[in-house]
């Protein structure tokens, strides 16, 4: 064993730490042994050099004479760039309004990882997926902790465990292991036809305003819209929002609602604001009360209280909603989900559902009336696929239309709901490209940015659902696209909100010509924990007529 110094390339080499370095060792382990000294995530990056001359074998090392200077991928290790601020506001009026085109800019500008301080509030974010991958995985190096830089905190809950609760805490871990088989492939499957419901009971209702000839606002419809499904299917609740065009949105989803958005205000603005005892936070506070108060109310009325416990695969199968199944299901020890655990983990669920389908699927119908030829291209699909008013939808049904799978994964591209995944640094530690991150740092893999980088994607702006068809997009990063984040602290929901959206769309679209009701440019809302398009307004009318199947087309085209 020999003892040499390592410092990274650009400090004082007073910073030089001793590392052992095992003679036989291989040049890569020799690198994973600088790395785990150095808290170098990436030991594949490191290069070694003394007064810059390269050091590329383990006997370079063993016979340097002086401390070895360390680089990353080639460059400097550094501090993340980003703006420089202005006093007490930092960023806050560079980012703001536009944070997606401001943020957009400042990637272009400073590169990769950006650093920025609003109020005092400091927020790391990438658009790499190298470096997004690294930040997703539960690891040495990070983890999801809700701190006060983080974008969850005005809304942290440990009890809810999933969403709101740091990795590390025991809540995280009981309820991540009850909720998710909810939410299996097959779990989602058995709901498919409480979906169809739901979708076809907002019939009557965007009827109604075609037969008026008016128009309507499309987030306002699909809140209500993803809502009574989500309330439906995860608390068993009716939520009674299609009984008339002007029924009111029910008192829990103005709750969520409001929460989120006074928690992107409270988080935008510094740690600090978010314990003022008056104004925003305050209300925050209050809100979060009203919204448990309401879910004791609807957990008391859900059946499972007093039915068959069920082992957690065959109550996900058999439940008649997630709460249903909470209160029934039982792991292999025979423990069931904590009461303590229960209520945030259904207001979370409850929550996370829908205001992320509903942006969704206001997205969706955005497509149809802003990028060309889409609503009549997903329209002969239906019509190609034997799909009719009467078809009852299911896994098989939805299997059939690859040109709505692609134009779903490319909505979720281009105008992916969730924005800002955060996870925090669980010490000081270099990422690859050299950049510093110190201890508790919240990084966020900035999701929208991730999915229009064009250093990843061929002309990002243009919305093309056949870009799924080639092969440079199928071989992609892993983490090129992640729409639902990835890693443990993934979406749980995913499957329930993919099979929701393939069947909310093709009825619609199948039901309704939609048209954009006025030239003004559509706004997302820069003030909401998601993004959402808020001045979006359509004409939706009743199909009287469909296109011929594209098979009879080409016969007839064949006899003329
Ligand atoms: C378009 C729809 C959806 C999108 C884009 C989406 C996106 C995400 C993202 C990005 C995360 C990670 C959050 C973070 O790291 O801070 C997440 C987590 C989560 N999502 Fe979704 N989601 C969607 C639908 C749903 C649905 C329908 C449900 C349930 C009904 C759901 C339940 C959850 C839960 C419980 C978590 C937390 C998991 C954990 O903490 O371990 N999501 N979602």
């Amino acid at each position: 064993m020999a003892v040499k110094q390592f410092y990274f390339l650009g400090e004082d080499v007073s910073s030089s730490v001793a590392v052992e370095i095992d003679a036989q060792s291989d040049f890569d382990a020799l690198r994973r042994t600088v790395a785990g000294h150095l808290c170098v995530v990436e030991p594949t990056g490191i290069d070694f050099s003394i007064d810059s001359s390269p050091l590329t074998e383990v006997s370079d090392i063993l016979s340097a004479d002086g401390p070895i200077a360390v680089t990353i991928d080639g460059k400097m290790v550094r501090e993340v760039p980003g703006p420089k601020g202005y006093p007490y506001v930092g960023s806050y009026y560079e980012i703001f309004p536009d944070h997606l085109g401001n943020h957009q800019r400042l990637f272009e500008t400073y590169g990769p990882v950006i650093k920025t301080t609003n109020m005092g509030s400091t927020i790391y974010q990438t658009n790499d997926p190298a470096i997004a991958s690294i930040v997703f995985s539960e690891s040495d190096f990070f983890t999801k902790k809700i701190n006060e830089s983080h974008p969850l905190w005005g809304i942290k809950d440990q009890q809810a465990g999933v969403f709101l609760g740091d990795t590390e805490d025991e809540n995280w871990k009981v309820t991540h292991k009850f909720l998710p088989p909810a939410f299996g492939p097959k779990a989602v499957r058995h709901y498919a036809p409480e979906m169809q419901k739901s979708v076809e009971s907002a019939f009557k209702v965007f009827d109604e305003f075609d037969e008026r000839g008016e128009v309507w606002n499309v987030y306002q419809y699909m809140l209500k819209l993803g809502s009574q499904a989500v309330g439906k299917l995860v608390l068993g609740m009716d939520f009674d929002h299609f009984s008339s065009k002007d029924a009111p949105i029910a008192q829990f989803v103005r709750l969520v609602v409001h929460a989120l958005e006074l928690n992107k205000k409270v988080t935008s603005r510094g740690s600090w604001y978010a314990s003022l005892p008056f104004g925003d936070p305050k209300a925050l506070r209050a809100t979060r009360q009203q919204m448990h108060d309401l879910i004791d109310d609807a957990i008391s009325k859900v059946v499972g209280a007093g039915a068959e416990d069920l082992e957690l695969q065959e109550a996900a199968l058999k439940a008649s909603c997630i709460a249903d199944y909470c209160m029934r299901a039982v792991d292999s020890q025979g423990e069931k989900l904590p009461k303590k655990n229960l209520h945030s983990a259904l207001v979370v669920a409850t929550g996370a559902g829908f205001t992320t389908t509903s942006s969704l699927l206001s997205w969706l119908i955005y497509g149809l009336v802003t990028y060309p030829g889409m609503q009549e291209r997903l329209l002969q699909e239906l019509v190609d696929a034997g799909i009719d008013e009467d078809t009852q939808y299911d896994a098989d049904t939805i299997s059939r239309l690859p040109f709505l799978e692609n134009y779903v994964k490319e909505m979720q591209r281009r105008h992916n709901p969730s924005f800002q995944p955060g996870r925090t640094a669980k010490i000081d530690l270099v990422l690859p490209g050299g950049y510093k991150i110190p201890e508790g740092a919240v990084v966020i893999p900035a999701l929208h940015h991730i999915h229009n980088n064009p250093a990843l994607w061929d002309n990002p702006a243009k919305f093309n659902p056949d870009r799924w068809n080639t092969p440079e997009v199928k071989n992609r990063h892993k983490t090129a696209y992640v729409p639902f984040a990835t890693g443990p602290r993934g979406c749980i929901g995913f499957n329930f909100a993919l099979m929701e959206a393939k069947i909310f769309l093709p009825k619609l679209v199948y039901r309704y010509k939609f048209s954009k009701a006025s030239d003004d440019a559509v706004q997302y809302d820069p003030m909401f924990q998601l993004i959402r398009p808020v001045n979006l307004y359509v004409r939706a009318e009743r199909r009287v007529k469909w296109p011929p199947r594209s098979e009879d087309m080409a016969d007839a085209d064949a006899d003329a």
